[in-house]
C-alpha cells in the first residue's frame, strides 16, 4: 500500500491530531517515487541479497512466500498472492478487467484505489464463490494463472479446505416449513450429530425424508456429485442433439446415462423448527458446513405466478446484469447480497429480480419514504398492475387482492409488536400465512441480527436478496448477514462506475476551520461531551466557511445540500442563512414542498437536511454537499451522504464534478472522527483533500458573525443551550440510527485516511490540478453499456435451454 508521509506545514502543527496531519502520496506519485528512488544497480544488489527479483517484493517483507521465484513472464501477470490470502491486483495490467471479474467472485475487496487493488481470501468469500458455481480447482487454477509467483501451499490448502465442505447441504422451504436438504445422507447425519442442530429439528423421527430430486434446474453447485453429473449430461445431450452428425445411438446412450442419473438423484432432508432457522444456519456455518439457499422458482407449482415483467424502456446496465447473473442460474434464484454504490440503481436490480422469480415478493425498507419510492419505481420500471402492489406502513395497510402480488413495508412494521392496530395485525396475518417467492431487504447492512431473525420468522420466503451500498457496520456484526441472508454475490467498483458515468465523479474535501479564541477557550474548559460537541459545530469560523461555500457554489449553478446531524445547529444555521430545512419532525407536506422547490425552483438552491436525508433520498439535482455535523466516526453515514450526489443528473456534462465538503473544527474531536469516517470512501478510491484556507474568506466583512459582539452572542446562546440540544436526533421509526456509529478510537491506524493539502480554487478547477484531471471528461466518450432487457431474455433463454436439455 502507498507509504504514508507527514504533511508539510501548515498541516502538521496540530498537536494531538496526527490522523489529520498524515497524508499519503497519490497513487501516481507513489509509483513515480518508487521508480525514481530505484537506483537500479543498488536495487539489484539489494534484491540479490534478499533473493527477491522485482521492485515490489519489499512491500511484503513479512511474507515467507516471497522467497518463491517470480515466474519468467510475471510482468504479464497481474496478481501478487501472499500466503495469508492477501491479494494485490495491478489495475494497470492489460488483463486487469478479467482478473478483477474473477477476484470479485472469490475474494473480499479491501481497497480499490486507482493503481493497486487489495483483496482478501476469506472463508465467506470462498463460500460465495462456491455458491455461484466456482469449483475449488477452478479457483486455484485461475489464481495460479494470474499470480506472479507460484501459489503457496498454505493458500492452496485454505482454498481446498474451505470449499470442499461448501454447498453440500441446502436450506429449502416447502409449504412454509423449513428443511435441510442434501443429496448425500451422510452429510445430514453429520449435521444431526451436532447437539444444537439436533435440538432444532422439528420432527422427532430418527430417519431422513427421501424424495426424488427435481428434474429441471439441476443443482448449480459443483462439487456435489449430482450437480456435476446432471449438468454435464444435460449439456452433452443438448450438444449431441444439436449435432446432425451425431450418431443416434450416441444420443440414446447419453439419454440412458441421463436416465440413470435420474434414478440415483434422490434428495434427503429433515425438517427444522421455523423459529430456529437462523440458529441452524449459523451453526452449520460455524461447524464448516454452510448451507446454501436456492429457489427453484420454475418448478414451484404451489405458489401462484405473478404477472410482472420489465417495461420495454427498462434497460438494465451491464453491472446490474452481472450482479443479477450471480443470483440467477439454471432457473434457480440463490439468496445473497448485492453491493452497489449509492445511486447505482439497486432498486432496479431488486425489481428485475422480482421479474425473474415471478412469484409474490416482499420488499423491506428502512423508512416509509423509501416504501413510497420503491412502489413508484416498481410502477415505473415494470408492468405490474398498481393494485397488485400493496404498501404496509403506519399510514396505509393494504393487501393485494389476487393470489400473487407485491408488498412493500418497513423493517419496523414487520418486527415491532407493540400497539399493533387491528388493520396492521390483519396485514401481518396475511404476510405470515403465505409463502413468498422473494424477500428483498433494502439497506440490509443496517438490520441487526435479532431484527432480521424476527423478519425471517414472520416471512417465509424462498429466496432473499439483500441490497446495500456499504457492507459495513461499526459494530462488526456485518458477518451476521452471511447467515441471515446469504453470501455476498457481487460488489461493484465505485471508481469504475464513476469513470463510465453511471455515478457522478466527486471531489472530496475536508475543510479545517480554526476555532475562534472565545469558542476554543470554552471548549478547553472541563464541560460535558455534548457541550463540547456543540461548541465545535457552532464554531463561527465553521459557520462562515459554510456560508462562503454555499455562496461560491450557488454562483457556479450548483444545488447544495447541507447536512447536520445536530438539529440545534441545523435550525440555527438555516435560519441565519434564510434557507429551508428538513428534520425528523418536519411534517410530510412541508418536506415535499421544500424538496419540490429544491428540484424545480431556481431560487431555491440550498437546503439543510438532518440525518433523515442520509439514505434513499433521490435528489438528482443536488451537485454539492456540505457536512457541518456528522455522527462520530460512521463510515457508513459518510458513504451514504456522498451517495446523495452520486446520482447527480448533470454527471455526464462535460467536465462535471460533484463536490463533497466536510467542515471540521480544527483541534477538536471532529478531526479524529472525520478521518475515521473517510476510511471506507478512501478504500473506494476517493482522495480527500484538506483545505486549510478558503481563499478570500478573510477579506469578507459581510459574513455572519464577523464582529466580536456577534460571536459573543452566539457563544452565550450555545452555553445557555441544554445538553439535549447536542444530542443525536431521534427519528420516529429509525430503529437503527444510533446503534451503529462508532465512538471508539479502535482501529484508528488502519482506517487512517488519504489526504492531500490544497485550496478551494484547486479543488474547483481554478488551478491546474483540477483541469488536468477533469477537463478530459471521458464520460462523454464512453457509451453507456445498456442491455436491452437482455438479462430477463437471457434468464428466460437459460431456463428454456435447461428445460429443453432436460426433455431431450
Ligand atoms: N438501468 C438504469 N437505467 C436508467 N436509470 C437507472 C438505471 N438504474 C438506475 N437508474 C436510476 O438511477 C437512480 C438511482 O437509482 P436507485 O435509487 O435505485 O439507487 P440506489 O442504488 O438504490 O441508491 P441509494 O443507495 O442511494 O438508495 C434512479 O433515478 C434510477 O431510476
Amino acid at each position: 500500500m502507498p507509504p504514508k508521509r507527514k504533511a508539510q506545514a501548515p498541516l502538521d502543527d496540530d498537536g494531538g491530531f496526527d490522523s489529520g496531519a498524515e497524508e499519503a502520496l497519490s497513487d501516481q506519485e507513489t509509483f513515480d517515487k518508487l521508480r525514481d528512488s530505484f537506483d537500479v544497480k543498488a536495487m539489484s544488489r539489494r534484491l540479490r541479497a534478499t533473493h527477491a527479483t522485482d521492485p515490489a517484493s519489499f512491500l511484503f517483507k513479512k511474507c515467507d512466500q516471497w522467497d518463491a521465484q517470480l515466474k519468467p513472464d510475471h510482468i504479464n501477470r497481474p496478481l501478487w498472492v501472499d500466503d495469508a490470502g492477501r491479494i494485490i491486483l495491478e489495475s494497470f495490467s492489460p488483463i486487469f478487467k478479467d482478473a478483477q471479474d474473477f477476484l470479485i467472485n472469490i475474494a473480499e475487496p479491501q481497497s480499490r484505489v486507482s493503481r493497486i487493488h487489495e483483496y482478501s481470501l476469506t472463508a465467506h468469500s470462498l463460500f460465495a464463490a462456491v455458491s455461484i458455481g466456482k469449483s475449488s480447482k477452478e479457483i486455484i487454477d485461475t489464481l495460479e494463472r494470474y499470480s506472479k509467483t507460484a501459489l503457496s501451499p498454505s493458500v492452496i490448502s485454505f482454498i481446498d479446505k474451505s470449499t470442499s465442505s461448501f454447498g453440500k447441504a441446502k436450506i429449502v422451504l416447502k409449504k412454509t416449513l423449513s428443511y435441510i436438504e442434501s443429496d448425500d445422507p451422510t452429510i445430514l447425519q453429520r449435521l444431526l450429530k451436532d447437539a444444537t442442530i439436533a435440538e432444532c429439528r422439528a420432527d422427532t423421527t430418527d430417519g431422513l425424508i427421501m424424495e426424488a430430486a427435481p428434474r429441471i434446474g439441476v443443482m448449480a453447485i459443483p462439487g456435489t456429485k449430482m450437480a456435476a453429473g446432471a449438468n454435464q449430461v444435460a449439456h452433452q445431450v443438448a450438444e449431441a442433439a444439436a449435432d446432425p452428425q451425431a450418431p443416434s445411438d450416441m444420443i440414446a446412450a447419453l439419454r440412458e446415462e441421463d436416465d440413470d442419473d435420474e434414478e440415483v438423484a434422490q434428495v434427503h432432508s429433515f425438517q427444522i423448527k421455523s423459529e430456529e432457522r437462523e440458529r441452524v444456519v449459523k451453526r452449520c456455518q460455524d461447524i464448516g458446513l454452510p448451507l446454501t439457499e436456492e429457489y427453484d422458482y420454475e418448478t414451484d407449482m404451489v405458489n401462484a405466478k405473478l404477472d410482472i415483467d420489465l417495461r420495454p424502456h427498462a434497460q438494465i446496465r451491464y453491472y446490474q446484469e452481472k450482479a443479477l447473473g450471480k443470483m440467477f442460474s439454471n432457473s434457480r434464484a440463490r439468496s445473497g447480497i448485492i453491493v452497489l454504490p449509492c445511486g447505482a440503481g439497486k432498486t432496479l436490480v431488486g425489481i428485475t429480480a422480482a421479474c425473474g422469480v415471478k412469484k409474490s415478493t416482499i420488499v423491506l425498507c428502512t423508512s416509509a419514504m423509501s416504501v413510497v419510492q420503491w412502489r413508484a419505481e416498481f410502477l415505473k420500471w415494470s408492468n405490474i398492475s398498481s393494485e397488485d402492489i400493496a404498501v404496509f406502513t403506519s399510514e396505509s395497510k393494504n393487501r393485494f387482492p389476487r393470489n400473487a402480488g407485491i408488498i412493500i413495508s418497513t423493517y419496523t412494521m414487520i418486527t415491532s409488536t407493540r400497539n399493533r392496530s387491528y388493520d396492521a395485525e390483519k396485514v401481518m396475518e396475511f404476510i405470515r400465512s403465505r409463502e413468498w417467492g422473494l424477500l428483498i431487504a433494502d439497506e440490509v447492512h443496517v438490520v441487526p441480527a435479532n431484527i432480521f431473525k424476527k423478519v425471517t420468522y414472520s416471512i417465509a420466503s424462498h429466496a432473499k436478496l439483500g441490497l446495500t451500498a456499504t457492507l459495513l457496520r461499526e459494530d462488526d456484526k456485518i458477518e451476521d448477514l452471511n447467515f441471515l441472508i446469504g453470501p455476498k454475490l457481487y460488489e461493484a467498483n465505485w471508481q469504475e462506475l464513476s469513470e463510465q458515468g453511471h455515478i457522478a465523479k466527486v471531489q472530496c474535501a475536508e475543510v479545517w476551520c480554526q476555532m475562534t479564541p472565545e469558542f476554543y477557550t470554552e471548549w478547553l474548559k472541563p464541560s460535558s461531551v455534548q457541550k463540547r460537541a456543540l461548541l465545535s459545530i457552532m464554531n463561527p469560523r465553521k459557520f462562515q466557511a459554510c456560508q462562503f461555500l454555499i455562496e461560491y457554489h450557488e454562483r457556479r449553478g450548483d444545488k447544495i445540500i447541507v447536512f447536520s446531524d445536530n438539529v440545534y445547529a441545523l435550525e440555527k444555521y438555516a435560519k441565519k442563512l434564510s434557507k429551508a430545512y428538513i428534520y425528523g419532525d418536519t411534517p410530510q407536506a412541508e418536506r415535499l414542498r421544500i424538496l419540490e422547490n429544491f428540484q424545480h425552483n431556481d431560487q431555491v438552491n440550498t437546503i439543510f437536511l438532518s440525518k433523515i436525508g442520509d439514505t434513499s433520498l433521490d435528489l438528482p439535482e443536488a451537485t454539492c454537499l456540505i457536512q457541518i455535523s456528522s455522527h462520530y466516526g460512521s463510515r457508513r453515514q459518510e458513504a451514504q451522504r456522498l451517495g446523495r450526489i452520486l446520482r447527480a443528473k448533470r454527471r455526464n456534462d462535460e467536465g462535471f464534478n460533484a463536490f463533497f465538503y466536510s467542515l471540521v473544527s480544527k483541534d477538536t474531536d471532529e478531526m479524529f472522527y472525520s478521518s475515521k469516517r473517510q476510511a471506507f470512501l478512501v478504500d473506494q478510491g476517493y482522495a480527500f483533500k484538506v483545505i486549510t484556507r478558503l481563499e478570500g474568506l478573510e477579506k469578507r466583512t459581510d459574513l455572519a458573525f464577523y464582529t466580536t459582539h456577534e460571536r459573543r452572542e452566539l457563544l452565550m446562546d450555545v452555553l445557555l443551550s441544554k445538553d439535549a440540544d447536542a444530542a443525536e436526533e431521534k427519528i420516529n421509526g429509525d430503529m437503527f440510527g444510533s446503534k451503529f456509529a462508532s465512538t471508539g478510537r479502535k482501529g484508528r491506524k488502519k482506517n487512517g485516511a488519504r489526504r492531500t493539502a490544497g485550496t478551494l480554487s484547486e479543488l474547483s478547477g481554478g488551478q491546474d490540478m483540477a483541469y488536468i484531471e477533469y477537463n478530459k471528461s471521458r464520460n462523454k466518450e464512453l457509451k453507456t453499456k445498456v442491455v436491452k432487457n437482455g438479462f430477463l431474455r437471457k434468464l428466460q433463454r437459460g431456463t428454456a435451454n435447461a428445460k429443453k436439455a432436460a426433455k431431450e
